[in-house]
């Protein structure tokens, strides 16, 4: 039978990472190994897809810009337009893999699986992950299954939606986690699928990275006891056209915060309250008026993930309804 053909257009991070000894897990390089050593490294690979390599950055994940995530959608779209290609993985860091895993999710007009996969150990580690993790992604990838559901991300045998999952564990193999649980399984080489995503992505989205060139800058500020109101207005000075708030338990702004937050909307800036809570949501008018304020919430998406979505929203609309539309609908 013919094999499904998968691209793997590598960016970096640790799952490209080296150590100096096998005992080193945690304390190594990021982003030193090139995509054909990685592919190389797993001959089981030609059992299950045709597969070719693709480098498109070696950074980790951490030091990812909008611009290069412009320019990876960008690439991902134009290989999905491929008629010869099954599916696309890509090998990313772990850190900021569920801002481009939701940003993908929203902008690549294709049905074909776009799989994100890293890893929480470098490959000259023991009990290294990575080898295992990019067998499932390229096996999801190649799956007729996958298509049509949104960015994955394959991790520790689950296949997680791009949109939903997020990065909780940082020192352990078992660092993805979707608050809405994970879409399936996989396991020796076989995709086992249990649920869908409802969200609009992909084909549903109104985003289309064809038409995006660059992203406003949005910040993100951090809520705490006892936080200063002067970091928005930072945010503010540093470009940010939208101030994701990531507040403590609703989203809740301090009583001493709120009237720079309605000085800055009045500018023009839109605010963001999102939880720094982790899961659960923020409802409209719970704990802040933002009817009355023309605030936006997060609904579910975490401070990073809403980050992205308001990026995106604000190149199509400057009104506080439309982006709180979004929020709902993606
Ligand atoms: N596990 C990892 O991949 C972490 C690394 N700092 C990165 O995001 O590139």
């Amino acid at each position: 039978a013919r094999k499904p053909q998968v691209v793997i257009v590598a960016t970096g991070g640790t799952i490209a990472g080296a150590g100096a000894s096998a005992t080193n897990s945690a304390t190594y390089q990021a982003a030193k190994v090139p995509v054909d050593k990685l592919i190389a490294g797993i001959p089981e690979l030609a059992q299950v897809a045709q597969v070719r390599g693709e480098q498109a950055f070696q950074i980790a994940s951490e030091s990812f810009t909008n611009e290069q995530l412009v320019e990876l959608a960008r690439r991902v779209s134009s290989l999905a337009k491929n008629p010869a290609l099954d599916g696309i993985v890509i090998t990313h860091g772990t850190d900021t893999l569920e801002e481009t895993s939701f940003f993908l999710n929203l902008v690549v007009k294709t049905d074909k699986p776009i799989v994100l996969v890293g890893s929480m150990r470098p490959g000259t580690s023991m009990s290294a992950d990575g080898m295992l993790n990019l067998y499932n992604a390229v096996v999801v990838a190649g799956s007729p299954e996958a298509r049509g559901k949104g960015t994955l991300v394959v991790m520790n045998d689950q296949i997680h939606s791009g949109r939903d999952v997020t990065k909780r564990v940082n020192i352990q193999t078992n660092a993805f986690y979707s608050q809405w649980g994970p879409l399936g399984m996989v396991v020796e080489g076989k995709t086992f699928w249990f649920r869908s995503p409802v969200k609009r992505h992909t084909t549903a989205s109104e985003f289309d990275i064809d038409a995006v060139t660059a992203l406003p800058a949005v910040h993100i500020v951090y809520g705490s006891g006892s936080m200063s109101p002067e970091l928005y207005q930072a945010a503010a000075k540093a470009g940010a056209q939208a101030i994701v708030h990531a507040g403590t338990g609703n989203g809740s702004v301090p009583n001493y915060a709120v009237d720079m937050l309605k000085a800055l909307r009045s500018q023009g800036l839109h605010i963001v309250r999102s939880s720094r809570v982790g899961d659960g949501f923020v409802l409209r008018n719970s704990e802040q008026p933002d009817d009355r304020y023309d605030w936006v919430v997060a609904h579910d998406l975490n401070p990073q993930k809403a980050k992205i979505l308001a990026a995106l929203a604000l190149t199509k609309t400057r009104d506080a309804k439309e982006l709180q539309r979004m929020f709902w609908e993606y």
